[in-house]
């Protein structure tokens, strides 16, 4: 039987953090994967979607501008942005695979099965390991109605080698709703079915509602309170049926997206055996990320239980979870207030405490929630949606949650997480000067 001090299974952002800070502490590790090396942010998330993004901004720019100086809106191409988008993901997974090689760590190819608490099956090899760390991700959630085979996921959209007519997407939560942005800028007529009465119910509703308007402005049709109840394929085409407000009804379209979220990839290894309590949001782990059923197991990532499924997390818990298999469990999952963005156009950002969640637990806040779309920074490019929620603790003068919806709110949430990251007054804040005209110079104006 062959043994590790560290064995990982999954090498996205979190697993191969922890296999690198191991191996080149002097551990003996191995790391598994049973799709390509490097995961999901760079392999099929945020880089490719990011890559794809930056030519419907230029395509946006351009409508908003239209007539204005711009005479006609670039045509694009998608064989071309899909090779482009190619030569960042292509790379990926062989780049990975030798930065791991050359550290010295043995590299699996498939999945692995818990045997007992420290032994796992890993093809035909018997594998035992001091440590074994859980970082295999989320995969798309299974869609229980007839015809779920019909659908797609965000991976097939990313290969897809034409962009049909039509699309409809089921869910309208953040994959949902950026690529359906990103469709519908690329010329396809896009449907978003939301079992919901709103899409991305963890951001500010106020924040949201502009962003529906922007959303129904780009011709997307977008249809809340829907229950999907099957599909049908007729030749190239699917019929799907649903139900809103107790009427049944169908829509006809070319391909259809299953967006309906994601859940813990943990199906293949057999957690029962190694003794690795789970629920359906990941990885049972104490403060330190370590199993609480199996002292020797780790999770990190999206899998584990703790954290928000987003690549910062993941990197981040990938350096717990390494310092405390070196060190002894010394660190702790603890995370400073984190931005999180949808990236359709406009951008959707947050920060901090949602509106309800301020009232509910301070007594003493100010909440300024204003329609930004008359400043320069807006006007300048004839932007229409831009608008900014702050929600200030005024028992002390300091933010406790900020909400953005603007062309450029990605970037500016940061310069907010500096500041609450820094526990700044924005008394503070406001006495920074920024540079202008930028947009980070508005946050000033925003309390
Ligand atoms: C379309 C899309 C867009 C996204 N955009 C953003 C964004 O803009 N910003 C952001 O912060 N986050 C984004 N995310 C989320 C982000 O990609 C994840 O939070 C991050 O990649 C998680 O890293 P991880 O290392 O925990 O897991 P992953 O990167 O998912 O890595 C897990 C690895 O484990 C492997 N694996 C799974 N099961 C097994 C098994 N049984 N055996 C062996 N290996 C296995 C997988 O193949 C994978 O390589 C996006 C996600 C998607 C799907
Ligand atoms: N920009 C980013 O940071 C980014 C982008 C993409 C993904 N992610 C990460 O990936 C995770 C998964 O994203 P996601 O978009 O798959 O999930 P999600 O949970 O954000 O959205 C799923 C949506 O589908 C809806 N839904 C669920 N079942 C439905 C049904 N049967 N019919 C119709 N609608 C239904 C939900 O109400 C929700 O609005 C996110 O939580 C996030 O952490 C992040």
């Amino acid at each position: 039987m062959t043994e590790f001090d560290v064995f990982v299974i999954g090498s996205g952002i979190a697993g191969q953090t922890v296999a690198e800070s191991c191996v080149k502490s002097g551990k003996t590790v191995a790391i598994t994967d049973n799709r390509a090396y490097g995961g999901t942010c760079a392999n099929r998330g945020c880089d490719p979607k990011k890559v794809i993004l930056g030519f419907t901004e230029i395509l946006q720019r351009s409508k908003q501008l239209l007539q204005k100086g711009i005479t006609n809106i670039p045509e694009v191409n998608w064989h071309q942005i899909k090779d482009f988008k190619n030569s960042f993901t292509n790379p990926v997974s062989e780049n990975t695979v030798e930065k791991l090689k050359d550290l010295g760590v043995k590299l699996f190819y498939e999945s692995p099965q818990f045997i007992d608490k420290s032994t796992l099956q890993v093809g035909e090899e018997k594998i035992k390991a001091k440590h074994i760390v859980i970082a295999t991700g989320l995969k798309p959630r299974s869609l229980e109605i007839k015809g779920a085979e019909h659908t797609l996921v965000s991976d097939d959209f990313l290969a897809l080698n034409k962009l049909p007519k039509r699309m409809l997407f089921i869910g309208a939560g953040y994959i949902g709703m950026e690529f359906a942005h990103i469709a519908a800028r690329l010329g396809v007529e896009v449907t978003i079915l939301q079992s919901g009465d709103r899409p991305l119910k963890n951001f500010d509703s106020d924040m949201v509602q502009q962003l529906v308007k922007a959303t129904n402005h780009l011709g997307v049709k977008l249809i809340v309170n829907a229950e999907v109840t099957a599909i049908e394929k007729y030749e190239n085409q699917k019929k799907v049926y649903y139900q809103t407000e107790g009427n049944k009804k169908e829509i006809i379209t070319d391909v259809v997206f299953n967006t309906t979220g994601r859940v813990p990839a943990i199906d293949l290894l057999d957690l029962y055996r190694g003794s690795v309590a789970f629920t359906d949001k990941g990885v049972s782990v104490n403060e330190h990320l370590q199993s609480i059923t199996n002292p020797r197991v780790y999770a990190c990532g999206d899998v584990a239980e703790r954290g928000a499924p987003l690549t910062p997390f993941s990197g981040r818990e990938g350096s717990i979870v390494a310092h405390n298999i070196l060190n002894g469990n010394q660190q702790k999952a603890i995370f400073p207030v984190f931005p999180s963005i949808t990236f359709t156009l406009p951008n959707l950002a947050k920060l901090g405490l949602l509106e309800e969640e301020a009232r509910a637990q301070y007594t003493n806040i100010s909440v300024n929630y204003n329609d930004a779309s008359t400043f320069f920074n807006a006007k300048r490019i004839n932007e229409s949606i831009y608008a900014y929620k702050t929600i200030v603790n005024t028992a002390n003068d300091q933010i406790l949650g900020v909400h953005l919806i603007g062309p450029q709110a990605a970037e500016v949430i940061n310069v907010f997480a500096v500041v609450v990251h820094q526990k700044m007054t924005t008394t503070a804040l406001k006495d920074i000067l920024f540079a202008y005209p930028t947009w980070g110079s508005d946050v000033t104006y925003m309390f």
